[in-house]
């Protein structure tokens, strides 16, 4: 029986969010999540999917011959086979980004991938979810990620960054607005107007081509 995985889908697009944001990228898009989030854009990818070989899904991306490939869901973590299929990608020498809930244990992740771990905030409702241990184990190579909703998300996830020290742990801190929720303009403005060492993150894609799957 060979290495198998539920996938939604695979599609080759500019990545929306993140450090690589901008670049033409491959997204495997794993089925499946043990979270709710309150805002989730990608419902779609809780259920459903098609059970597919690890090489499958190799021999496909190879066919989009990339330079970027982001692992995403649903939640990547949640299926054990995320772990290899992230190695096989580095060993196949893309650059790999695993976008994760922040709510599983990252430590066996391949130490090549970029991880963009969320930190859950208490809008999102699964802020109780969060795995603060996985925050000792980030390098200048991962990514941090808080989508606010609100003025008390912001101030929560600016207590956090303080806290944690994030801006020396993470290659990165990203504040996204939560589509739908909370004005881009506004959450910009707070970022300035507090001088915070966070990057203002917009999701390009659904400026491009608003919310469809696939893109
Ligand atoms: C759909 S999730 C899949 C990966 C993983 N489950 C996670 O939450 O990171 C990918 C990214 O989209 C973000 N996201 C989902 N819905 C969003 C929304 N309405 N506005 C902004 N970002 C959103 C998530 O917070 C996460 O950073
Ligand atoms: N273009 C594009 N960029 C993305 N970056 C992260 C995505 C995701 O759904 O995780 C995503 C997506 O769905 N589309
Ligand atoms: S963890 Fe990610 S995929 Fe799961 S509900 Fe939250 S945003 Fe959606
Ligand atoms: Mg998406």
């Amino acid at each position: 029986m060979q290495d198998t995985l539920r996938i939604t889908e695979v599609f080759y697009s500019l990545q929306g969010e993140t450090r690589t944001a901008g670049l033409p990228t491959v997204f495997v898009r794993l089925t499946g999540c043990p979270l709710r989030c309150q805002y989730c854009d990608s419902a779609y990818a809780f259920s459903g999917g098609t059970i597919r070989t690890l090489d499958d899904i190799l021999e496909q991306v190879a066919g989009f011959r990339p330079r970027y490939v982001c692992v995403t869901g649903g939640e990547p973590l949640a299926q054990p086979n995320a772990i290899p299929l992230l190695k096989q990608l580095c060993d196949a020498g893309y650059e790999v980004s695993l976008e994760t809930s922040g709510a599983l244990d990252i430590s066996a992740v391949d130490p090549r991938v970029s991880r963009v771990v969320d930190l859950k905030t208490p809008d999102s409702k699964e802020a109780h979810r969060n795995r603060y241990e996985n925050i000792e184990l980030l390098t200048a190579n991962d990514q941090v990620k808080f989508v606010i909703c609100s003025r008390d998300d912001y101030d929560w996830a600016n207590s956090k960054l303080i806290q944690y020290g994030l801006d020396r742990r993470a290659g990165e801190v990203l504040f996204s607005p939560s589509h739908h929720d909370l004005n881009a303009r506004d959450l910009a403005d707070w970022v300035v107007a507090d001088n915070l060492p966070v990057r203002l993150q917009l999701q390009l894609h659904k400026y491009l081509w608003n919310d469809e799957p696939g893109r």
